[in-house]
């Protein structure tokens, strides 16, 4: 471990790191180890490299001696996300997604590049547009629910709702029509009637699947095995449970995918897309029919993974970034009010914007809601850290300054240099980077949206903007879940107001933050009591 820190130069910082961050155990134990406010807890964002007085700090691997940077720094990170063969994905750290084969998401070099090229001409404009529609049909059947219920309701202050699960449906509603030509309405979702031939609806069987991936993964094979054969409490009960769960999704996707093939061979478009749609799957599904010389462009096992991780990636982000959004609307009624302003301007009072609102004119209108999401995803990243192990000797520059300065005055900083070598690992702390204020001045614990609103004497830094990952391997989904969730917030403010729960009226700002926007590390950060207020603006 010395010999390792001595490879580190002068990097301060010095950790010992007892669990290998990136490792599964890491995500299950996040909410009690390292424990809150010290190094290398999820939730501690800038607080060590303002300790350190630095935004790069070391630290080793206590099992393997490895050396790890954390760098929380935009520069740097830029350094590090535009070369892509240096700093590399950690692909061991996602074979957790790998349960149906390879994907998109686990794979580099030239089999990611293949992943990649049969998706990447799904996520056009054109498909962006399908998004808003598809966005505007989930919403006109929410808000029918939401509506009904409130008429139910004899409180007139409202109906309290927890977001996150009318955020998943909402999420997953639109990526299975605009990805996968999936078209099922808001009632014929919530059934919990599972349909013929299936034990678990569609929607149960992919939400226990993802709540059951770290189980199912930290379980060995043979307590597998000996659970089936044996009863043991609770495991055997939770293994039985994950099993079905898995089954019944692979037994949904083998539906999608023969319906796909049937469409593709007799030319008629896949299922549900009337054509024009769906590009996604029939990207996919073309790929996993066409030879590449001995080769399927994707093997049946590829494109069962890559459908399940599309599902996965395509609904959960931006189903908790979106509820995380709209508690915020709740704290802080003055961003609502703007939202609603901005609303009520691109679709004045007696239209209906979800019978005719279209991408191309609404969207690009949109800009202070459009600024709020991102604002949402500063102070709420849904990926905290990302690992890049580095392949070849290097070098970032990183800020030092003196901890007991008021650094982020002019020329309290220092530029220097330091040497990453080939082995070591570099940790894009993108929470930490979100709450540097160096880039952001010392007010970042506020939620500012205003910070993402270009002016004529600023622009808002995109470097130290890392929600959606940056370089070849950011995310393929950006556009398609800004234009969803833009429509979404937009469309919910301008029907309803949004407000914090009865049982938190009496409390301060602060304890209504910490009660409801607290949160868990899962395969992304997961808020666990998103609870808002809804009452009709016209009522
Ligand atoms: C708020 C919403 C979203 C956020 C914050 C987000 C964030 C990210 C981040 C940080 C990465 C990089 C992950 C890594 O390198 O380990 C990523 C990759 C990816 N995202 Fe998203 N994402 C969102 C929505 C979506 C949507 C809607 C889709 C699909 C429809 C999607 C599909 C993917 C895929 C397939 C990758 C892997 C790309 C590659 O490795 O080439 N994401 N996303």
């Amino acid at each position: 471990i010395r010999k390792a820190f001595r490879n580190a130069g002068d990097c301060p910082g010095r950790h010992v790191l007892w669990l290998d961050p990136f490792r599964n155990l890491a995500i299950v134990l996040a909410q009690t180890y390292p424990r809150p406010g010290s190094f290398a807890n999820w939730g501690v964002k800038f607080a060590p490299y303002a300790q350190t007085g630095s935004t790069c700090i070391a630290s080793v691997l206590f099992l393997s001696s490895r050396l790890y940077f954390w760098i929380s720094d935009a520069d740097a990170i830029k350094t590090v996300t535009s070369d892509r063969l240096t700093f590399q994905k950690d692909i061991p750290a996602y074979e957790i997604l790998n349960i149906y084969g390879e994907n998109l998401v686990s794979t580099e070099h030239a089999d990611w590049k293949r992943h990649r090229g049969v998706s990447k001409a799904a996520f056009s404009e054109a498909n962006n547009a399908l998004v808003w529609t598809e966005t505007l049909r989930v919403l006109t059947e929410w808000f029918g629910t939401l509506d009904e219920s409130l008429s139910k309701t004899p409180n007139k202050d409202g109906l309290t709702i927890k977001v996150v699960d009318h955020m998943v449906q909402a999420t997953l509603l639109v990526i299975s029509t605009a990805g996968f030509g999936r078209r099922v309405s808001w009632t014929e979702d919530s059934s919990t009637q599972p349909p013929q031939g299936h034990t678990l609806t569609f929607r149960s069987s992919l939400t226990s699947t993802l709540h059951n991936l770290f189980f199912k993964i930290l379980t060995p094979d043979w307590l597998c095995d000996l659970s089936s054969s044996i009863y043991i409490p609770y495991l055997s009960r939770r293994l039985a449970e994950t099993k079905e769960a898995f089954s019944g999704l692979r037994l949904y996707i083998h539906e999608i995918i023969s319906v796909a093939r049937v469409g593709v061979l007799d030319g008629k478009g896949v299922a549900g897309d009337g054509g024009g749609g769906a590009a996604l799957l029939r990207n996919l599904v073309e790929a996993n029919m066409t030879q590449d010389g001995e080769f399927r462009q994707l093997t049946d096992d590829e494109l069962l993974s890559n459908i399940f991780v599309f599902l996965l990636a395509g609904h959960e982000t931006s189903a908790h970034a979106l509820s995380f959004a709209i508690v915020l609307l709740a704290l802080y009624p003055e961003a609502q009010q703007k939202i609603y302003e901005e609303a009520i301007q691109v679709w004045p009072e007696g239209t209906d914007p979800l019978q005719t609102s279209t991408y191309k004119d609404d969207h690009p209108r949109l800009e202070y809601t459009l600024a709020v999401f991102h604002e949402t995803l500063r102070m709420f990243p849904s990926v905290i850290r990302l690992a890049k192990p580095v392949f070849a000797d290097s070098a970032v520059t990183v800020n030092r300054f003196n901890p007991a300065d008021d650094y982020c005055q002019e020329g309290k900083v220092e530029k220097v240099s330091v040497a990453i070598p080939k082995g070591s690992v570099v940790i894009i702390d993108v929470w930490a980077l979100h709450m540097n204020p160096l880039h952001r001045g010392p007010d970042v614990e506020e939620f500012k949206p205003e910070r993402f609103i270009d002016t004529e004497t600023y622009r808002w830094p995109r470097d130290a903007f890392l929600a959606f990952s940056a370089g070849a391997r950011g995310c393929i989904g950006k556009r398609f879940s800004l234009t969803e969730s833009i429509c979404i917030l937009a469309n919910l403010v301008r029907r309803y107001e949004i407000l914090v729960p009865e049982d938190l009226l009496e409390k301060g700002l602060e304890e209504r933050k910490r009660v409801l926007l607290s949160w868990v590390v899962g395969v992304t950060t997961t808020p666990t009591n998103a609870r808002v207020r809804v009452r009709r603006r016209d009522q």
